[in-house]
Order: structure tokens, then sequence, then C-alpha cells
């Protein structure tokens, strides 16, 4: 894996994406460090979801720059920037639900050993293994049975094992008990913390995103109203009740 700093840098600048007649990006500029959370809020329909599928090439830009590493994915197709290290996972999870958990984990090695070459795959497993124990307790199992949480677990470990640089979350919150929020929320920020790499969190639930975020950006119809960090817009009653409903 490369050695953080500027390689794992996502520097996304006056990023513009459009449905039709519906602007949903008009100029979003984030900028996400490796070794941080930085966490994307806003309502419904601010753009969060658009900004993810833009980075991860899913939907095309119409405008603006997408740099990882100083290098500009814009326009790059998915499977391209998939390789050059950005893992996304989608809202909604897309657990294979017939496989078994470590089936579905294999998966993820594919595209990570592609770009790697001989990477040790069994040793990058054992280590999502580590991370996330209920996922190895039910290796054999068929991914059906998991809880909601641990679903979410599959998810991530998945992206993890293509040894993403840059790991793009939306909403891992969604339809979890608050519990279960917290336990996975602690399990990325330990996650970051360890392996360095940048984390771009999309979330609704702002004040569960900002208690592990570094740094955040908060969306409105398309555009960034503000950005500070996590501290300070937790902090601010007005932006709190205008934009994060909390
Ligand atoms: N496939 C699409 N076709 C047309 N308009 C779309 C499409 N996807 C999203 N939009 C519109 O783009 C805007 C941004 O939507 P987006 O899903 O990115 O917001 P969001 O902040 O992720 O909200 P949510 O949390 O509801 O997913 C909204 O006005 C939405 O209706």
């Amino acid at each position: 894996m490369a050695d953080g700093g500027r390689d794992r840098e996502l520097d996304i600048r006056g990023l513009t994406t459009r449905y039709g007649p519906v602007t949903a990006l008009d100029g979003v500029s984030v900028l996400a460090r490796p070794g941080e959370v930085t966490a994307v809020l806003g309502a419904n329909g601010a753009g969060k979801t658009t900004l993810l599928r833009t980075v991860s090439g899913l939907v095309k830009g119409s405008d603006g720059a997408v740099l990882l590493g100083g290098r500009d994915l814009a326009g790059a197709p998915a499977e391209t920037i998939a390789r050059a290290g950005v893992a996304h996972v989608p809202e909604g999870r897309g657990v294979i639900t017939e496989l078994t958990v470590e089936e579905n984990l294999r998966l993820g090695e594919l595209l990570g050993s592609a770009r790697r070459g001989k990477a040790d795959k069994n040793e990058r497993l054992a280590s999502v293994y580590g991370m996330f124990p209920p996922l190895a307790q039910r290796r054999r199992q068929v991914a059906n049975s998991l809880s909601g949480g641990e679903r979410q677990m599959l998810v991530i470990g998945r992206a993890l094992l293509s040894e993403p640089e840059v790991l793009l979350l939306d909403e891992p919150s969604l339809g979890l008990a608050p519990r279960v929020v917290a336990q996975i929320f602690g399990l990325i920020r330990d996650l970051v913390d360890r392996e360095r790499i940048t984390v771009l969190l999309v979330e609704q639930n702002a004040r569960s995103a900002l208690s592990i975020a570094d740094t955040g950006f908060v969306l409105n119809l398309g555009r960034v109203v503000a950005s500070d960090d996590a501290e300070a817009l937790a902090a601010d009653a007005e932006l709190r009740h205008a934009y994060l409903g909390f």
C-alpha cells in the first residue's frame, strides 16, 4: 500500500453534475485528506450521493476536477477510477445474499489483486476478519443470515479487500439502530487511524458523522454552504438547525 501523504489526498474542485435539467452538483469543492474522516452532510436531495457517484465515475460530471494524489480522474471510466484506488460503498449495501460471507469478501479482491500484483490475499482477508470479528464467525454462512450491522461490515470489508487509498461511504448508518451505528462508526474511525486511508463519509445522520469526522462539508441544493472542523460545525447551532437536523 502507498505510504499515505499526497498520494491519497482527494481534492474535488468545482464539480458540476446534471441529470437532464436538474443541476445536482453546482461547482462543489471538497478536500479529503489521508488519515482523516471527511463528512459530507446535508438534507435529502442536497447532492451527497451524486457527489460520490461522480467521484467514482458512475455518473459523468460536466465540469470540475477530481484529483487523487494530483492525478485528475474526472470523466475517467469507473473501472479506471476503482483501479486508481477509489472504493465506493453505495447506499443500500449491495450484499449478494445467496453467497457466503467469505465469497462476498473475495469479490473485493478482484480489483485489489489486479492493481497490486501479488498482494497477499489471505493476509488481507485475515486483517478484515480481525477488524470485523462477527464476519469471521459467520464466514461460511450465506450473507442472507446477517444482521443489518453485519451487512454493513461486510460491504466495508469487501471494499477494503481492494486495498483502497480512498473509501467513499454512502450513508453507512442507514437503517441501523443507534447502538450499531456507534459500533460501525467506531470501526471506521479505527480503520482510518490505523491505515491512514482517506475516507469521505456521506451522512444524513450528521451528529454521528461529526462525532468521528475530522472535517465536514455541508451541502444544500448542490452547493457547499459550510465547511469547517467537525467540532466547529457541531458547535454551530444556527447551522445545525438550518441544515444538519440536530
Ligand atoms: N438519476 C437521477 N435522475 C434525475 N435526478 C436525480 C437523479 N438522482 C438524483 N437526482 C436529483 O439530484 C438531486 C441530488 O440528489 P442526491 O441523491 O445526490 O441527493 P442526496 O443528498 O444524496 O439525497 P439522499 O440522501 O436522498 O440520497 C436531487 O434533486 C435529486 O432529485
